[in-house]
Parts: C-alpha cells; structure tokens; sequence
C-alpha cells in the first residue's frame, strides 16, 4: 500500500493522531498547508488519509485550509480515500460533507473515522485528557488501521445521545436561527458591524482582529513560526495578524508566555502531549 496523509492541526490532536497512523501503516506524513502552494495536488499514492480538527460543528465543520485543500485534489477517482476528524464533543454531518466535496473533484471518501480529543477552544480545562488518551493510542489506532489496511468502507457515527443532541444542532443550524444567532457572535469577536454582509468564511477569517498581546509578549516570534498558514507577521517585535485566520489557536495555545488573547480570553497552554513546539515548527 502505498500510503500519504494529509493534515492540519493546530494544538496538535491532529498531528498526533495522523502521525500514529502514518508510523503504524507506514505512510507519509504531509502538512496540508506545506502544499496549498500547488495548484493541483495530484499523487501516486493509492490511498489517502485526510486528518483534520471538527472547526464550528453546523456552520463549516472542516477548517477553511482543508476545504480549499480537497478542491485542488485532482486525478482521485480511482484512490482509496479515508477521513479522520478530532473533535472535542462530536463529528455531525463533518465526514458527508467531506464525502461531498471529495465527489465535486471526482472521487469519493472511502470510509470516515472520528476520534474524541480534548476541546481546544473550552475555557475550562479538560478533566478527562488521560482517558481520552488512551481511549486513542490502545482501541481506536488499531481499529482504524485495520479498517484502512482492508479497505473497507467503515463510517463511525457519534454515539446515540451525543448524536441527538448534535443532529438537533445541526438541524438547528439549518433552519437558520441557531445559524443567524452564532454568526452574530463570530462577526462580534471579529469586530465586524452586526448588520454586514460578510460570508461566515470571511467572518472567520477575520476573528483574528480580537486577537491582542499583553505586557508579557517578548517579541519572540513563536505565534508567527507555529501559525500554519502564516498569518502572523512580527512588527515592533509584536505579533500583526493578517485576517486570513483559520482559528486553529496555534498561537494562543503555543505562546511560550501566554502573552496572546483573543477568541473569547482562551488560556494559552494546552497542546497534545505527544506534541512539541518543534514539530510545529518544522511543520509550518
Ligand atoms: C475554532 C474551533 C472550533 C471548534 N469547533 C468544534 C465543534 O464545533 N465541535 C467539536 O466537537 N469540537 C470543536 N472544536 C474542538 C476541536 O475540534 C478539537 O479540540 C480538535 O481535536 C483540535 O485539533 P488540533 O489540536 O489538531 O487543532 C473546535 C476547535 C476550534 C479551535
């Protein structure tokens, strides 16, 4: 088998996961944004992984990056395509979606995984981190290798409870009102007028402009090195946000200071713990 993997991450859930994977089936390990260079990604692979993080369940579910990211796929009809989201409390409608645009290049998603992580973007730190450690590295890696190796077409489903209540926000979402009410909320973090017309995937891209430093910002550069889409420049020894922000925290979690705020006063800190600094670094 002839294996790449594709991600984006921005604490590294998502690395983490696509990285074990890679080293137990052995594939390469390919950050999307190192490619979005390209204007066609073309490969001779003959299966494909795509891992990214579960972004704004109901509205646009995948990161911006990986949609623009499968639109530029070409020659996949015949490819063995799977999907792996992390989340923090469950996958919806993330892995039809994808299916969706996957078919809109020619090909299909072949099978569809979603592995439970810590919230990125709670205010409160997660309780059961270990568990769902674990829960990943000893049942769900095996279980997706297996699935993959036989190329398969296994979709995992949230549980029942947590199905409902993400079906009843996804409906939600599409009737419009939950939909209206949190686009309202983006457009004020990102310091746009109420009433303007901005597109969600413009509202999100420019969530960046609540984003600030306080006293403790060394200038260091860090934000800019692990920001995956180099979004951030340094100016007077000071992070400038470039509103083509994905909002993947990279830069608030890694802040050697916590010097960085934003996104609804997000504490700095958290990243998985396989993870470090440097393989951000190398990635970005
Ligand atoms: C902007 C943003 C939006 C998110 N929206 C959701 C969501 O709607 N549902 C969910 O379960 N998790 C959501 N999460 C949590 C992440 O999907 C989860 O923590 C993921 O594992 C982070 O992956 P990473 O470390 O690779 O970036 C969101 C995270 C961010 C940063």
């Amino acid at each position: 088998m002839n294996l790449e993997i594709y991600y984006f991450s921005g604490t590294g859930n998502s690395l983490a996961v696509a990285r074990d994977i890679a080293e137990k089936m052995g594939g390469d390990l390919i950050s999307i944004p190192s490619v979005m260079d390209k204007k066609s990604i073309t490969t001779d692979a003959d299966v494909i992984g795509i891992v990214f993080p579960v972004y704004y369940l109901g509205t646009v579910n995948i990161p911006l990056v990986v949609q623009r990211f499968v639109m530029k796929l070409d020659g996949i009809s015949t490819k063995y395509i799977f999907a792996v989201c992390t989340f923090g409390g469950g996958a919806g409608s993330t892995l039809a979606i994808l299916d969706e645009m996957i078919k809109a290049r020619g090909g299909r998603l072949a099978s569809g995984f979603g592995v439970q992580m810590p919230q990125n973007a709670f205010r409160k730190p997660f309780e059961n981190k270990t568990k769902l450690y674990s829960n990943w590295k000893e049942k769900k890696l095996d279980f997706i290798c297996e699935h993959v190796k036989a190329k398969d077409g296994w979709f995992d489903t949230d549980g029942l409870f947590i199905g409902l209540v993400v079906a009843i926000i996804e409906r939600m979402m599409k009737v419009g009102f939950l939909n209206r009410s949190s686009l309202r909320s983006m457009k004020k973090t990102a310091r746009l007028q109420e009433d303007s017309d901005f597109t969600l995937d413009e509202v999100i891209r420019f969530m960046d402009r609540s984003y600030s430093t306080d006293e403790n910002c060394t200038g260091c550069g860090t934000c800019s090195k692990v920001c995956q889409v180099r979004n951030i420049e340094i100016v007077d020894n000071k992070p400038a946000w470039q509103h083509h922000c994905e909002n993947c925290l990279a830069c608030i979690k890694w802040c050697p200071q916590s010097a960085i705020h934003g996104y609804g006063k997000l504490p700095g800190g958290y990243h998985h713990p396989d993870v470090d600094i440097l393989d951000m670094l190398r990635e970005s």
